[in-house]
């Protein structure tokens, strides 16, 4: 008799990474007929994947399927009379839009981080010295994707990963190819660039460094790789294979990222910034509530965080003269943000932001801030002159 866990192992080893695909595929594009979607799926990965005698299977079973449900219809319509389209049933049904799918990358993380729970999850172990393990360790601990591990998680993943050395001008991943690892920089810089249109040069994107980690989106939504990166001097990166983060990192940054990503769009200070970097910040940022009356921010007092208003208002209020009271300087509305002049100069907190309604804010901290927005340096200090004259600093 088939024992329960040998069920188990035939599931992970022959169907997991077959019906992870399907259902990636259905979630992404959820079709309206599923049971259909499945069938025109399975065809047409048949001509890589199965044998002559279960694609045929396959068909002869879609044949009955697409049979079956267009007595439904007739059924269900026997009053209508039959139109011109009943006699095109024979037509080909389309095969599912592979092409499509692998353009979008956005998925319901939680209906996937559901799917995706498996129960007999075993962490690879590669062993590591006292030295290497200190090392992923502080370099996780500055990654923001990893920020939300407690201390059991962080170990798994610190044992799971590898240690690799690349040489300057090294190809590590390539544009359109499938993706199974997620790497982590610890020396050395690399550069990513991308081919926007196809036969045309690729575009310079940004340089990765140390703490700096990359290659995340392929393992976040089962999509080829999306850019190319390419050592630039000779490099050690730490790498974490697929089944790791999907275990451990996969659900909370997918949610994160899905969780902010609209909101993001709809911050104008965010509108030019390149769609990946802004979802990027999604990894770092924490989500502040506040009850109407509350003080947010207390001038003079020095701050770390930045904020972005999620829901709600606020107003800024400044004191002038020593013994007055502090005068209303500014409001604030849902997409608006403060907090970012103690970050940007160096100076205590310039006004009291405090809340007049329920506020619901997501902030960034001092090192997010400074790696996140660095490249919007320019509008957020040329947007900070314009109210020089009213805070009076
Ligand atoms: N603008 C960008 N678009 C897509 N990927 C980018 C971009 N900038 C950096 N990348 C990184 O390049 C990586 C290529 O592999 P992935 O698609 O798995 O994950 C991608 C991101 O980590």
């Amino acid at each position: 008799m088939t024992t329960k866990e040998e069920l188990k192992r035939y599931i992970q080893t022959k169907l997991h990474s077959l019906l992870e695909d399907m259902v990636t595929s259905i979630l992404l594009e959820q079709p309206k007929t599923p049971e259909q979607f499945m069938l025109d799926w399975l065809i047409s990965r048949s001509n890589t994947q199965l044998t002559d005698s279960e694609r045929n299977e396959l068909a002869s079973l879609r044949s009955e399927y697409k049979s079956l449900t267009e007595q439904n219809k007739d059924s269900s319509a026997s009053n209508s009379e039959t139109d011109e389209s009943d006699q095109e049933s024979e037509e080909e049904v389309p095969v599912a839009p592979q092409k499509k799918m692998k353009a979008r990358a956005s998925v319901s993380a939680e209906a996937f981080g559901l799917w995706n729970k498996k129960s007999a999850f075993k962490p690879r172990f590669i062993p590591k010295s006292d030295e290497q393990k200190a090392r992923i360790s502080e370099r996780l601990s500055k990654a923001f994707m990893f920020a939300a591990l407690d201390d059991n998680e962080r170990e798994i993943v610190v044992n799971s990963m590898e240690e690799r050395r690349f040489q300057g001008g090294d190809q590590v991943i390539t544009q359109g190819d499938d993706g199974n690892e997620l790497f982590v920089v610890d020396s050395g810089k690399l550069e990513c660039s991308k081919v926007f249109v196809k036969g045309e040069p690729s575009k310079f994107l940004k340089f990765y460094e140390p703490g700096d980690s990359f290659g995340e989106l392929a393992l976040l939504y089962n999509v080829p790789r999306a850019a190319s990166i390419k050592t630039v001097t000779d490099c050690i990166c730490f790498v974490l294979d697929r089944d790791c983060f999907n275990h451990i990192v996969k659900d909370s940054a997918a949610r994160k990222r899905e969780r902010y990503e609209n909101f993001l769009a709809s911050v104008e200070l965010l509108e030019n910034m390149d769609p990946y970097e802004r979802s990027q910040i999604s990894d770092a940022l924490k989500t502040a509530v506040f009850k109407e009356g509350d003080k947010v921010i207390t001038e003079g007092e020095w701050g770390d965080e930045f904020y972005m208003i999620e829901e709600g208002t606020a107003i800024a209020t400044k004191t002038f003269n020593p013994g007055e009271s502090p005068k209303e300087v500014k409001t604030y509305k849902p997409g608006d943000y403060f907090g970012e002049l103690c970050l940007l100069r160096g100076q205590p907190r310039a006004a009291n932001i405090i809340a007049t309604s329920k506020l619901s804010c997501v902030t960034l901290g001092r090192k997010a801030f400074k790696r996140m927005l660095g490249p919007l340096d320019d509008i957020l200090r040329r947007n900070a002159r314009k109210y020089e004259g009213i805070l009076g600093i």
